[in-house]
C-alpha cells in the first residue's frame, strides 16, 4: 500500500472508531485483563447502542462476570478502552462514581430489605442517601409517588405493594430488586443471570419485563437460559475465552459451528 493510501486508510479507520463511539452507550474496545498469568479477557470488543437490549452468553469461565466487573469499576483492565456515552472513561472511575453516573448492576442473588414492604423497598431505593428512618418517614413528593407507582406496575408487583419482601417468591424478589435499580433511573442496567432459580412462568415474565424496561433504558443481560434469551428477542454476543466468538440474532449465532462446538453443543 502506498504511503498516501495508508494515511487515508488510517484516517478512515479512526473515523469508523469515532463513529462507533458516538453512537454508543457502552463502548468496550480491546480490553484485556490477566489474573495471575491467566487472561480472563483477551482483546474484548463490543458496543451497545442507546436503548438497546443485549444478551451476553458463553460457557463457564468465558469472562462474562469479569466483563461486568470491568464496566462497573470493580476490576481494572490491563489494556483497552471502556467508554460510557461515548466519552466518559470508566477505567478512571471507582465503583461509586460509576454507579452515580447511571450504571446500575443487578447481581445474581436478590438483595432486598426482607423486613420492609415492597413499597418501602422502592422508597428506600430512591431515598438519595437518607438513612432508613428518615427515608421511611419523610413526606413523599408527588414526583416520588408517581415514580414508585409507575415502577410497581413495571415490575408487576402492584398488588404486592404492602407485602413484606420476605414473603415474595424468588422471582418476585428479583423483580423488586430490578425495580429498586429503576428508582435510581439508570441509563444502563447490567443484569447478571436474572432467571436462575425462577419458575418457567416467572422466567417468561422476566423476559417481558426486561424488554419493556429496555424501551427506556439500555440493558445488558448475562444469561445461560437459552429459552429466556430467545424470549428477549435481541442481539446476542457470545463470549469465549475472554473474546467475542460470535454476535447477532440468536438464530444466527446458534447455527455458528464455533458456538455449537464451545457452548451450545455441550
Ligand atoms: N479474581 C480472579 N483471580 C483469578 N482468576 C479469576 C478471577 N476472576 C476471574 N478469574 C478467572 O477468569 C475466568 C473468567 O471468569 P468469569 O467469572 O468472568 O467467567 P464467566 O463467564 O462469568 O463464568 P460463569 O458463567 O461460570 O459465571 C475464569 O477462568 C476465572 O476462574
Amino acid at each position: 500500500m502506498s504511503e498516501a493510501a495508508a494515511i487515508q486508510k488510517n484516517a478512515s479507520d479512526e473515523e469508523q472508531v469515532k463513529s462507533a463511539q458516538s453512537e454508543t452507550i457502552l463502548y468496550v474496545d480491546g480490553v484485556s485483563v490477566t489474573f495471575d498469568g491467566f487472561r480472563a479477557l483477551n482483546n474484548l470488543s463490543f458496543y451497545v447502542e442507546p436503548g438497546e437490549l443485549r444478551a451476553i452468553i458463553g460457557p463457564n469461565g468465558a469472562g462474562k462476570t469479569t466483563m461486568m466487573d470491568i464496566i462497573t469499576g470493580k476490576t481494572r483492565p490491563d489494556t483497552g478502552d471502556v467508554l460510557f456515552k461515548s466519552e466518559i472513561d470508566l477505567t478512571k472511575l471507582d465503583e461509586a462514581e460509576i454507579a452515580n453516573l447511571g450504571i446500575g448492576r443487578k447481581f445474581q442473588k436478590p438483595t432486598v430489605f426482607e423486613s420492609h414492604t415492597v413499597f418501602d423497598n422502592l422508597l428506600l431505593a430512591c431515598s438519595g442517601g437518607r438513612g432508613v428512618f428518615q427515608a421511611l418517614f419523610h413526606r413523599l413528593s408527588d414526583a416520588e409517588k408517581i415514580k414508585i407507582e409507575k415502577t410497581l406496575v413495571t415490575i408487576m408487583l402492584e398488588d404486592k405493594r404492602d407485602e413484606m419482601a420476605a414473603n415474595l417468591s424468588h422471582g418476585q424478589k428479583q423483580w423488586l430488586e430490578i425495580g429498586m435499580l429503576l428508582m435510581q433511573e439508570p441509563e444502563l442496567l447490567l443484569v447478571d443471570e436474572p432467571v436462575a432459580g425462577m419458575t418457567d412462568s416467572e422466567t417468561e415474565e422476566t423476559a417481558k419485563l426486561l424488554r419493556s424496561i429496555s424501551k427506556e433504558y439500555s440493558v445488558v443481560v448475562v444469561e445461560h437460559d437459552m429459552e429466556f434469551v430467545r424470549d428477549l428477542d435481541c442481539k446476542v454476543t457470545v463470549l469465549h475465552e475472554g473474546s467475542v466468538l460470535a454476535e447477532g440474532r440468536l438464530d444466527h449465532v446458534q447455527k455458528d459451528p464455533r458456538v455449537i462446538e464451545v457452548y451450545l453443543g455441550r
